[in-house]
């Protein structure tokens, strides 16, 4: 069997083709979407994901807010440029490139946050909303995934999922997302201390891989025919991505989502859908 291609970058494309109508009929009445971001420090990978997210607002005609700090910025500093974002009227949603430098305490930046604002929908209280089944932005990188499925038509209803990582951005709410009633998959959360991965990998029919570990999902630990999505980045000698998901896999897998071109352009196309729903809820 070889996969087929869950095609991030062609499906991202489609979502920023309907978003540039949206935010064209926004601006007929008047409303302008502006996306801020706060970058902190001079990580690489960080600012390449912020220009791309400020690539992807020219495309559509999203307003763009651009706030950097130094590496060496404080708390109180990052902490200023917060509350400065949540007075600003031009900046409609914005987000805080994670991660932050060591030493700045990331949560309560977050929720310092005006959770109105929040496009990434990392705010506790739009988490707490998720939890509670109430309207919130979604986050962009589970939803990005759910998306990919979708429009991919991998049955999620009644589906055996495993979500492997529990990190901030992905796996803690990918669980919530895929056990509403809309989707009504069972899932199990794997992390670095569970026992036998090999065993649940195994039973999936829908794999979310988000460890950050090079090659972890084996071909022998996959099912055949089930959606396999890479969402690890860790870097080789070279400084090229290499995938949680070993190249192998796609060889027994139905679906896989290449790394690159899977998930991350999906999780630029999401935070864009956040700021535009947000910039509609406005106007009613
Ligand atoms: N505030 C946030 N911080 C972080 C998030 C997030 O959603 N919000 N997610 C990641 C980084 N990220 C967006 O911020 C992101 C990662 C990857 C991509 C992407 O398109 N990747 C490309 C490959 C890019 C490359 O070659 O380096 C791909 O997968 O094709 C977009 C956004 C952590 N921080």
């Amino acid at each position: 069997m070889t996969a087929q291609i869950l095609d991030g970058k062609a499906t991202a494309a489609a979502i920023k083709s309907d978003l540039t109508a949206r935010v064209a009929a926004l601006k007929e009445k008047g409303v302008t979407p502006g996306l801020g971001t706060i970058l902190v420090g001079s990580d690489p990978g960080s600012q390449k994901y912020v220009a791309g997210k400020h690539r992807d607002c020219a495309e559509v005609g999203i307003a763009s807010i651009q706030r950097e700090l130094p590496e060496t910025a404080t708390q109180e500093e990052i902490e200023a440029v917060v509350r400065e974002l949540n007075d600003d009227p031009e900046c409609t949603g914005y987000i805080v490139q994670l991660p932050l430098p060591k030493g700045i305490d990331e949560n309560r930046i977050l929720e310092l946050m005006d959770p109105d604002k929040d496009a990434d929908g990392l705010h506790p209280m739009n988490l707490g909303r998720l939890v509670l089944n109430e309207p919130a932005p979604l986050p962009c990188t589970p939803n990005g995934v759910l998306t990919l499925l979708r429009r991919y038509g991998v049955e999620i209803k009644g589906a055996e999922v495993v979500v492997v990582g529990r990190g901030v951005t992905i796996g803690r709410s990918m669980p919530l997302l895929l056990t509403r009633r809309s989707e009504n998959a069972t899932v199990t959360q794997c992390h670095t201390g569970t026992r036998d991965l090999s065993s649940h990998l195994k039973r999936a029919d829908i794999i979310v891989a988000a460890a950050g570990s090079a090659h972890l999902i084996r071909p022998e630990d996959v099912k055949p025919g089930a959606a396999v999505l890479d969402v690890g980045v860790s870097r080789n000698a070279e400084g090229r991505i290499v995938g949680d998901v070993h190249p192998g896999v796609a060889e027994v897998a139905g679906f896989i989502s290449p790394n690159p071109g899977g998930v991350g352009p999906m999780t630029r196309a999401q935070l864009l859908v956040n700021v535009v729903e947000a910039a509609e809820r406005s106007v009613g």
